[in-house]
């Protein structure tokens, strides 16, 4: 993970720090005009209007959500152990010694554990080969005990992802990163049998805290094959007006203004400003970045993309990092997992 230099977004008025971030010169730009925007005269007549109507934001809680639904997990788990005598299964292949990715993994596996979910795990060195890995992956394909496999990424840069993604049989992607689901999903009267669990996680804290998504405006912020694309797809599936946001972006600032419903995932700290936000919008923040911090005990801290002090003044509602979509995440991975595990067996 890069880590990020953040601007001090104590001051609506700062761009500064925002002039760094490649492709989004445009929108830093236009940001000073956007600030005389929502003030009449001067930045302290901004400042004074926004302490004057000053609320905070509603915190969507996403680390009591996703207990909420490991706890749901936890009995199904168990009834379809009682049931069928069936436990599901998820096997994590982790290839390279990237700290994060351990992490991450380690995690994961935790999670499953907690729930009654078995887990498999297969680890390879930073320079297996691809064959290694189609191998083990068929091997997994091919295993009862296996009902969701996930690759964890970014694979080492000499492996084609998109080969080792391609050879996950669709009942078992649970990452949901398989062309054949990422096709359903985009596709009207066409079902994903699996969907990626970051931006599933993002929809479902708007679900539980009563959002409605129908008929909205929706900007989603980055367009990656695991979270941007996908979530705008999903966004769209609930019936919402969905405009995307990126690099290319001209007026990233005005288009996300629009936007009743915002989910940020470009990956730079800070990107998303006060003034970004229409009065009352819902915010879901899926960036993770690391900024340096001497005083934790991991050397770092993690935060969003949204720069939290200025939007949670402007938003109805809006996610922290950490503890907003994260968590989320890991309980999505393992309702996929109960899934295919429950479709497998046609356990209902
Ligand atoms: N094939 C694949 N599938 C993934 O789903 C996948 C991946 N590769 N590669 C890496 C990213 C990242 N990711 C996260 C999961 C949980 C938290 C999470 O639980 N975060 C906590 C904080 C964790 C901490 O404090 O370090 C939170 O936001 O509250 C974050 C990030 C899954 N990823």
């Amino acid at each position: 993970m890069a880590t990020a230099v953040i601007p001090d977004c104590s001051s609506p008025a700062t761009t500064d720090g925002l002039l760094n971030f490649r492709g989004f010169r445009g929108g830093a730009v236009h940001l000073r005009q956007s600030v005389s925007f929502r003030s009449a005269k001067s930045t302290t007549t901004t400042r004074l209007m926004v302490m004057a109507c000053e609320t905070s934001a509603k915190v969507i809680d996403g680390k009591s959500v996703a207990k909420q639904i490991r706890d749901e997990i936890t009995e199904k788990v168990s009834r379809m152990k009682e049931t069928i005598n069936v436990v599901p299964g998820l096997a994590v292949v982790l290839v390279g010694e990237r700290k994060d990715s351990q992490t991450y993994v380690r995690n994961k596996k935790k999670a499953c554990e907690a729930v009654g979910i078995k887990s498999f795990d297969a680890s390879f060195p930073e320079k297996c080969t691809e064959e290694e890995l189609l191998k083990c992956i068929s091997e997994f394909n091919s295993d009862p005990l296996v009902h969701g496999i996930l690759v964890q990424l970014p694979l080492p840069r000499h492996i084609n992802e998109e080969r080792i993604l391609d050879s996950v049989s669709i009942e078992k992607d649970v990452d949901g990163f398989h062309p054949l689901n990422i096709g359903r999903l985009a596709m009207r009267d066409r079902e994903p049998l699996l969907v990626p669990c970051t931006p599933k996680g993002a929809i479902e804290l708007l679900h539980r805290y009563g959002i409605e998504i129908k008929g909205k405006r929706a900007v989603v912020i980055g367009r990656s094959n695991i979270v941007g694309t996908p979530a705008a797809l999903l966004l769209q599936r609930e019936n919402a007006s969905v405009s995307i946001v990126h690099s290319y972006t001209k007026n990233p600032e005005e288009v996300t203004r629009q936007a009743d419903i915002v989910i940020s995932a470009a990956g730079h700290a800070n990107l998303v400003r006060g003034c970004w936000i229409k009065p009352g919008a819902v915010v879901i923040d899926v960036g993770i970045n690391t900024v340096d911090d001497p005083e934790r005990p991991r050397g770092y801290r993690l935060v969003g993309d949204v720069c939290y002090e200025e939007v949670s003044k402007i938003a109805s509602a809006l996610t922290p990092v950490p503890g907003g979509v994260g968590p989320m995440t890991i309980a999505m991975l393992l309702s996929n997992t109960l899934d295919a595990a429950m479709r497998t067996h046609s356990f209902k």
